[in-house]
């Protein structure tokens, strides 16, 4: 069977400047991945992402459980968890909403499916952890470009729930984000309320900002 080759990340996507056009264009490229190029790319982010210093004193870092073709952070944790580290996975705050905590994720975790479809931890009163109380977060995203601009699905949880950091620099944990390499588009329009990245990693490099 023919596979669809990788567009040239500064040629073949649309106009930038429309986000919600770009959005559907980036999710289809992520979508149209095969099986054995989503389980190759896990495996060479898992790589990129041991090798990174600023994830060796990490003990606490949110990751997501991958939806819609993004790129699956599991075979980095399966390594790191023997390393000592302490994972999480984003919940919707009940109450507050558009913002997020972070519940233990452990191989005995109960998962259950949010509103989006997408399994998440209960909202542990004990054990979860508010935003400023991680390390390090590896986030999803739909594009990337080299400035630290991130375009995610839309719903500004990740904005929201980080916004803190662009005012209390050294109580933010590091934010990095994780995608397929043909995500990355030559510049993102940037919005006052972006969260800029500390660094993107993808099966191919890991981009510092
Ligand atoms: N894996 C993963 N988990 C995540 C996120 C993410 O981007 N990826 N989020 C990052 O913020 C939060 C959830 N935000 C999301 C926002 C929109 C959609 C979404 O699929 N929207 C559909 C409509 C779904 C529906 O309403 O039934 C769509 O736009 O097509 C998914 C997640 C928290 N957890
Ligand atoms: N700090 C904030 N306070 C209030 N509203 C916000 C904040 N950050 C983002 N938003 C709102 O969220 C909406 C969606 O933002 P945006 O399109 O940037 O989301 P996204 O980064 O793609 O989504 P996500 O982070 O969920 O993956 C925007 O309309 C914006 O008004």
């Amino acid at each position: 069977m023919s596979q669809l080759s990788a567009p040239e990340p500064f040629e073949a996507h649309p106009d930038t400047s429309n986000r919600s056009e770009l959005r559907k264009h980036l999710r289809r490229l992520r979508q149209s991945l095969t099986e054995q190029q989503q389980t190759a790319a896990a495996d060479n982010l898992a790589r990129n992402l041991l090798a990174m210093a600023e994830l060796h004193r990490a003990r606490h870092i949110a990751v997501y459980l991958p939806n819609d073709g993004e790129i699956d952070p599991h075979p980095y944790m399966a390594f790191a968890r023997r390393r000592g580290v302490h994972f999480y996975l984003p919940v919707l705050h009940p109450i507050h909403r558009g913002r997020m905590v972070f519940s233990p994720y452990r191989d005995e975790s109960t998962l259950t499916t949010n509103r989006f479809g997408i399994p998440e931890p209960e909202f542990h009163k004990g054990l979860r952890r508010p935003a400023w109380a991680l390390d390090a977060v590896l986030l999803p995203l739909v594009g990337f470009d080299l400035s630290g601009g991130r375009l995610g699905m839309g719903g500004g949880f990740y904005d929201r729930t980080f916004a803190f950091s662009r005012r209390h620099a050294r109580l933010a944990p590091r934010l990095i984000g994780i995608a397929h390499d043909r995500q990355q588009v030559s510049r993102l329009p940037v919005e006052p309320w972006d969260v800029p990245l500390h660094a993107v990693v993808t099966e191919k490099a890991c981009y510092r900002i």
